[in-house]
């Protein structure tokens, strides 16, 4: 699909997006990668942080938010584990169904989205990300309501370069305009999927994440608001170190059983 396309696709899209009258919030929550900067045996979602694994901690603050249920997306190799030796063993209830991911990860969000059948909002959040607390959850359902497409993020502390294939400096943006975003990512539900459905007729894409996804393929803006600087990803192995100072715990590279 061309950018002349894209924009047919945006005109047409316009507040086609508002049928579901229950306003229900589901958490999906992702766990279905591989990891592979971690360069570890397991995947980082399902290492030891204290006594818990990584991704107990969103499922956690999920399950003692306001969210109405959870969705959880994990590979075809981790759905048992998640089910006996996370969700019921800590008692997480509002998990609603255990779905697999796919090879990308907004093909795990996509069927993360087909799962949420019901639901008005999605509060879309990495399982990568352990330190999310309470006050981003309930910001991000506020915002969701008003704006339809939102991401948490936090300004950059650092200068940003632009560099060219040689990795010689092309340009350095306004700093005061650069946000480092992050997850929760929340939207009005038929709002995403109806751009996903833009996404599937122009999948040469590089898509880091879904308010991409919503720019793209709809005319909707999507609002940022503050995240918090803790609330970090876990992608390489020094990201474990910050996360347990950050949650005052341990680190371990096996699974917890
Ligand atoms: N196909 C995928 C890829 C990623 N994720 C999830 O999306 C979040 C952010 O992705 P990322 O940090 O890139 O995780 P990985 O893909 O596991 O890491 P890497 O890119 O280093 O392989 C993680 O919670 C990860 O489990 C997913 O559910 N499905
Ligand atoms: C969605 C995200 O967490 C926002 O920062 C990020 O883009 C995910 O990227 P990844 O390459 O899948 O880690």
């Amino acid at each position: 699909m061309g950018d002349a396309d894209n924009a047919d696709y945006k005109e047409s899209n316009i507040e086609i997006f508002d049928t579901v009258d229950e306003v229900k919030v589901t958490a999906i929550v992702l766990a279905a990668g591989k990891g592979s900067r971690m360069h570890s045996d397991i995947p980082k979602q399902f290492m030891t942080l204290g006594d818990y694994p990584v991704l107990y901690y969103s499922l956690k603050a999920f399950q003692d938010s306001p969210v109405d249920d959870i969705i959880l997306v994990t590979g075809e190799d981790y759905v048992e584990y998640c089910r006996n030796d996370i969700v019921d063993r800590y008692n997480i209830t509002k998990v609603r169904k255990i779905v697999t991911g796919g090879a990308e990860r907004y093909d795990s969000v996509h069927n993360g989205l087909i799962a949420a059948d019901g639901a008005k909002y999605v509060l879309i959040h990495d399982g990568a990300r352990p330190c999310i607390t309470q006050k981003i959850i309930t910001d991000s359902i506020d915002a969701v309501k008003i704006y339809s497409a939102c991401t948490v993020g936090v300004p950059v502390k650092d200068t940003i370069k632009i560099v060219d294939e040689d990795q010689m400096g092309v340009d350095t943006p306004d700093r005061s305009r650069l946000w480092q975003v992050q997850t929760p990512q929340s939207f009005n539900r038929e709002l995403l999927l109806t751009c996903y459905d833009g996404l599937a007729h122009d999948k040469c894409q590089v898509i880091t994440d879904d308010t991409m996804i919503v720019e793209r393929y709809s005319s909707v803006r999507t609002k940022v608001i503050m995240g918090a600087y803790e609330n970090l990803k876990i992608t390489t192995p020094e990201d474990l170190k910050i996360a347990s100072n950050f949650l005052k715990k341990d680190v371990d590279t096996k699974m917890v059983k």
